[in-house]
């Protein structure tokens, strides 16, 4: 079963609150969510392998430490996983940037792939699946999906609110994904919003409705 990281900085928490109002407009709102994104990128590379070099300082050589291990590929889900692509990439500055539009069918809720491209090496990395959203787990699970078919095995998810249905439909489909997210909602509502959640992400982000 993959594990699920809820990111609880009081940082996080004081801007989530912000992004949740009603009243935030569009700047402040994609401002904050690429400020939680960057704090989350924070938390999800916490376990990356390091290696040990020498460093040779003014003063005297020493041993210091390196990432090692894979490099890392963003895979914004969009339009709204977009939205924090820029934060993540001010801590992962070196990641590679990959895209897979999906789009909820707003009756059936199911997601369509209407868009993907991939980093060529992408089988190599280490893949971080981007979406502010996980709702009913539809969209996560189809992206994380086509990035299985494509041959990519080593994925993470990272998603600012979450309904405990997504996560555990995510958990089921997909038990080798660990999830990392900000905040777990209560519930889902009839036209599968989270609840409380902030509406829209792609709309909020984008200025639409
Ligand atoms: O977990 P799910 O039930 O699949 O819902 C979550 C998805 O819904 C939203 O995207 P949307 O389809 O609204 O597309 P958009 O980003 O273009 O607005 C959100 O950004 C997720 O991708
Ligand atoms: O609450 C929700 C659910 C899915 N997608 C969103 O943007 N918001
Ligand atoms: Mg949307």
């Amino acid at each position: 079963m993959g594990k699920l990281f809820i990111c609880d900085h009081p940082m996080i928490q004081h801007k989530l609150t912000f992004i949740r109002d009603k009243n935030t407009n569009t700047k402040d709102f994609r401002e904050l969510i690429d400020e939680v994104a960057t704090f989350m990128a924070y938390e999800i590379t916490r376990d990356l392998p390091l290696q040990t070099v020498k460093v040779e300082t003014p003063v005297a050589v020493t041993d210091a430490k390196i990432v090692s291990g894979r490099m890392i590929g963003l895979v914004p889900i969009l339009r709204a996983g977009l939205g924090m692509v820029d934060g993540i990439l001010k801590m992962i500055p070196s990641a590679k940037v990959g895209h897979i539009g999906l789009a909820r069918d707003h009756e059936t809720l199911k997601p369509k792939e209407y868009y993907i491209n991939l980093p060529t090496d992408a089988q190599e990395r280490l893949l971080i699946v981007v979406d502010p959203m996980l709702a009913t787990g539809g969209s996560a699970i189809a992206a994380i999906q086509s990035l299985k078919e494509r041959g990519c095995e080593h994925i993470k998810l990272m998603c600012v609110i979450a309904a405990p249905e997504g996560v555990k439909a995510v958990q089921e489909a997909h038990p080798d994904v660990d999830i990392y997210i900000a905040a777990l909602d209560q519930c889902l509502n009839e036209k599968g919003y989270i609840v409380p959640g902030l509406g829209d992400a792609g709309d909020r982000i984008f200025g639409t409705n």
